[in-house]
């Protein structure tokens, strides 16, 4: 097995998908046939006998820190980008049923007229009765992001590892998408990811993820079919472990 890739067959594990990965070809929003493409990704993955919670973020439609920027206060501009999370859960939900698979789409954020508030309990029990959980709403805390909510969700669920489906193929030396000489890394420890201030995830995704010792696998969304590569441990990425 090429050293860079998932470490074991797992029985759970947390898919962190950026908003970003859902707009496609566009700038903004939700592209169809980039969301059916991952639901499908994502339902044959299921389908392969892993449980699967997602974690989805929300920048495809907004973030926090840009809302900040227009003169809203940090925590308001949060809230909205925290919902911007649950309208891709909603859209995922669908899309991940239409391929035959069922899902359930789960908000932080209490709105029981649009889906049921996550509980750890029945997350659990959507996951062992063959559901894909979709996890929206992040943390449900302002000043966290949704790579954090992937982290807290993966110690609570007790998954085996956080696979990031992210725009890069990997950690690299510095932001690849800014600086062409950058390196990638094929494995580092979580720690190593922090001291250097590899910015692939926030620093409180990363510490929450060393202290429960749990391995992230950053991939590229790019291709067809990248979720299940990576689950079978087949897929081209950077491996953090403790
Ligand atoms: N050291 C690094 N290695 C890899 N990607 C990095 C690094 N530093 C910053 N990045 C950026 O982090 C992004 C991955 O985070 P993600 O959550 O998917 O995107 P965003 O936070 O922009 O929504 C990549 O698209 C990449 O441009
Ligand atoms: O626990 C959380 C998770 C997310 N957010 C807000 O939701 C936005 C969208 O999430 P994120 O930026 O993580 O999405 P991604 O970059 O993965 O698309 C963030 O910018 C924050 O404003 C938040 O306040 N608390």
């Amino acid at each position: 097995m090429p050293e860079a890739t998932t470490p074991k067959r797992f029985k759970r594990v947390v898919v962190k998908l950026s908003g970003e990965a859902l707009t496609g070809p566009g700038t903004h929003g939700l592209d169809g046939a980039t969301l059916a493409r991952i639901a499908k990704d994502l339902a044959a993955s299921a389908g392969e006998g892993t449980e699967i919670a997602v974690v989805v973020g929300g920048g495809n439609f907004f973030r926090g820190v840009q809302g900040a920027g227009k003169g809203l206060e940090r925590a308001r501009a949060d809230a909205i980008g925290m919902l911007a999370t649950v309208m891709n859960g909603l859209a995922l939900e669908q899309a991940i049923e239409a391929e035959g698979r069922p899902a359930r789409a789960l908000s932080a954020i209490a709105m029981p007229t649009l889906c049921e508030t996550y509980m750890r309990a029945s997350a659990l029990r959507h996951l062992s009765e063959g559901r894909v959980v979709i996890c929206s709403g992040g943390t449900g805390n302002p000043f966290f992001t949704t790579d954090t909510g992937a982290a807290l969700r993966a110690a609570e669920l007790e998954a085996d590892a956080i696979l990031k489906a992210t725009q890069v193929d990997g950690v690299y030396t510095a932001d690849p998408k800014r600086d062409p000489d950058a390196k990638r890394y094929d494995r580092l420890t979580h720690d190593e990811a922090i001291v250097k201030n590899l910015g692939v995830m926030d620093t409180a995704a990363f510490a929450l993820a060393r202290e429960n010792r749990i391995p992230i696998f950053v991939f590229s969304i790019a291709e067809e079919g990248a979720i299940a590569a990576a689950l079978r441990g087949e897929g081209r990425g950077t491996l953090v472990v403790p």
